[in-house]
This record gives structure tokens, sequence and C-alpha cells, in this order.
């Protein structure tokens, strides 16, 4: 067992025993890429300021999402395709979440589907929607997230038409995967991957087939998004959703100040200042780099949760300090994920949990709640003179 020390060392291991095809698809951002890549550097820029001789004892990085106690503010984020990154793979991500004590987001775009992970969890998961053309499977799909008791509806607001992420062309990504000369031989390598797909009978989008008519061909995903997704979403849609759902409504993918306020507005429970991690807009700017401006203009009257880029425990405390409430995590514990199952979900959220804890005791502080802009040191440009 090789000796995990950071998120990135689950990135090398995913690389190596997962299909090239998954393993691309999680690390790709769309079309140029610039945008994913920013979404880490960014965090990079802002420094941290070192206090000492501050007592650090009895320390707590425990607190709040939407009302519910959690063991740090990191909840995992929706990711369509988990259940191929490892056999099961949504089912073992909500378990690592659950035993961690932290919210579990299940995708539209999974493989096990919400039935499935209800009935192999019992703590309750965040359940996201992508909304479909098909009103009558947008009912259904939201009276089967509440009769499975969910906590929360994300209502994704970014992806009504797909961002391009090249490799995914080039390896023809689909689940179930298709059978080439090349992706069989690259599978022959990933003995343990193979062995877990055998093993189970989840090997398609778990919450769609079966469940919607005439959904057709789900191997191009662009056209089967641009066929399926309802390009007319707009505020008036959302208003539909949140009534039918009746629960609490956390709206992901704001990036812009004024598109916040009306989710605040609106009543939304929560917002994701997210650019999807990279793989929608390219050349929107990073989700850090927008934070204080959102938070400027709607703090106290929606929670904010922020996520892209995040793959330490200083890039939550750097989030937390510029005013999120919370943060969300895709890659980080996807690598985990792809790189070791269940135990790898959990290696991800404890490394990220240590690290927070060590950084914020450095930083002098003792209560995650008390974080704030006295703890960075952010350049001058940082959120940009832009027109
Ligand atoms: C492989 C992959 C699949 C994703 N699928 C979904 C999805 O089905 N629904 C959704 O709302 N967001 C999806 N996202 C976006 C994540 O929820 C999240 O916003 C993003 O991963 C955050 O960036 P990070 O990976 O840098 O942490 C996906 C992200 C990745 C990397
Ligand atoms: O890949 C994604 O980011 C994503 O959200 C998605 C969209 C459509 C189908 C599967 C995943």
């Amino acid at each position: 067992m090789p000796v995990i020390t950071c998120i990135d060392d689950l990135k090398r291991l995913h690389a190596r025993r997962t299909p090239r095809m998954f393993f691309d698809y999680a690390e790709s951002g769309s079309y140029t890429e610039q945008t994913f890549r920013e979404n880490v550097t960014d965090f990079e820029k802002i420094r941290l300021r070192q206090k000492v001789a501050v007592d650090m004892s009895n320390r707590t990085v425990a607190g709040t999402m939407i009302g519910t106690p959690v063991a740090m503010p990191v909840a995992l984020a929706p990711v369509g395709f988990t259940g191929m990154q490892s056999a099961d793979g949504e089912i073992k991500a909500a378990r690592a979440a659950e035993k961690f004590g932290v919210p579990f987001t299940l995708s539209t775009m999974s493989i096990c589907s919400i039935e499935d992970v209800a009935a192999h969890t019992s703590a309750p998961f965040w359940f996201q929607l992508y909304v479909m053309r098909d009103e009558d499977f947008v009912d259904r799909i939201i009276d089967r997230a509440k009769a499975a008791g969910c906590s929360a509806l994300v209502l994704t607001l970014d992806l009504q038409i797909l961002g391009q992420r090249h490799k995914d062309l080039k390896n023809g990504l689909s689940a179930p995967p298709k059978l080439t000369l090349p992706n069989i031989l690259n599978m022959m390598t990933k003995p343990e991957w193979c062995m877990g797909m055998l093993g189970t009978k989840r090997r398609t989008f778990g919450n769609i087939v079966g469940h919607a008519k005439g959904v057709g061909d789900l191997s191009s995903l662009s056209s089967w998004t641009a066929e399926q997704f309802d390009p007319q979403l707009d505020w008036g849609k959302v208003a539909r959703i949140r009534d039918r759902w009746g629960g609490k409504l956390i709206l992901k993918g704001v990036l812009d100040v004024e598109d916040a306020q009306r989710a605040a507005d609106f009543g939304a429970d929560a917002i994701v200042v997210s650019n999807h991690g990279g793989r929608q807009l390219d050349g929107a700017l990073s989700s850090i780099r927008m934070l204080p401006s959102i938070v400027r203009a709607v703090k106290g009257k929606t929670e904010i949760l922020l996520d892209s880029g995040i793959r330490s425990g200083q890039d939550v405390l750097k989030a937390l300090a510029l005013g999120a409430d919370g943060t969300m995590i895709g890659r980080s514990y996807i690598y985990g994920l792809g790189a070791m199952g269940e135990a790898g979900v959990t290696k991800a959220l404890e490394v990220i949990h240590k690290e927070l804890d060590t950084t914020m005791a450095l930083c002098g502080e003792r209560d995650i709640r008390n974080l704030g802009p006295h703890n960075l040191l952010v350049p001058k440009d940082f959120e940009g003179d832009w027109a």
C-alpha cells in the first residue's frame, strides 16, 4: 500500500488504476482549459498570515451547512459517471461521506440510482438536478428524491449545453465504455477496476435508463445533452422546480453578482459559487476570484458555498476566510475514489481535514467560524480591474 500524504498522491494513483477514458474525463476542463487551470493557480496567489504564541488547544473545524452539523464545511460535489471511476462509486462515496460526517451530493448523471444509494446509506444525502426537456421526468425525479429522503435539492444552472472537453471526444467517453481495441488494451492494464466492474450490474446511468422515455443513445454526451437538457431553463422554470420540491434548495453554478442577488431574492437556502470546475465556460474567472464581490452582495441573505479548484485544507481555509460559509470538492474526492474506492474517498477527506486543522492552528485560530480576511494576504489586484 503506497503512502498517501496529499490529494496529489491520490491523483497519481487514480491515473494509474482507472481506465484512461474515465481519468481523462475527470481531469478535463473545457476548450483551452484556462479556467480549469486558474481555479487552482488563483488559490496559490492568496497567502496566509502566520500568528504565533496563541493558545491552539481545543480547536474545532466542525460547523454547519444549510443548518445541519458537519465535521467540516466540505461537501462532496455532484459528479457524473462516478460509478465508472470505481464500481458502485456513488455508494462508496456516499458511505465515506456519511462515516466522516459531511454531505454527499448525488448527480442526476450518476451510475447508481437515487434508490440504490438510499438503500445502502442511512444519512440523508443531497440530490443534484439537471433540468431535462421532459417535464414529467423532472417531476418524477424530484418526487423520487423526496421519497428517498434527500435533504436538499442542488439545482445546477450552468450546464444546459455542454462545454466541449477535447479528450472525451478522442477517447469516445461513454457508460458503459465502448469496447474498442485501444479501450480494451487500456482496461487490461487496470485489473482491479475490471474485477469491480465485472462484479456489479451498475454500468450505465441508473437515474435515467429505465426511467426516462426516449433517452436515445447516451454514447455522445454532447449531442445527448443538447437533445435532452432544457435550453429554455430560466428563473420561471426554477420557480416551478422550487415549488414542486418544497424543501431546502441550493442553486449551483452562480458566478456573477447579479445572479447571486437574484438567487438570494429568490429564497435559495444556499448558492454554490462555481464554474463547474472549469468544465463549462472556458475564459470565466476562477470561483475564488469571484467570491469577494459575491460575498459583499449577498452575505447573510443566503448561504454561500464555493467550489472549483479546492485541492487542500489550505484552499478550504482560504475560501472560508474570504467569506464562504462552506465549500464543495469534486476532483479531490474523485481522485481518491479512482485510486482506492471507498477507502480513497475517506483518505481524501482525512487529508483535507488534517490540513485544515493544522493550517487553522498555525494561523492562530481555534474555531473555523472565526476565520476572516485578517488571516489572509491577498494581492491588491486579486479581484482584477475588469470592465
Ligand atoms: C468528472 C466531473 C463530473 C461532474 N459532473 C457534474 C454533475 O453531474 N452535476 C453537477 O452539477 N456538477 C458536476 N460537476 C461539477 C462539480 O460538481 C464541481 O462543481 C466541480 O468538480 C468543482 O471543481 P473541482 O473538481 O475543482 O473541485 C462535475 C465535475 C467533474 C470533475
Ligand atoms: O461532465 C460534467 O461536468 C457534467 O456535469 C455532466 C453533464 C452531462 C452528463 C454527464 C456529466
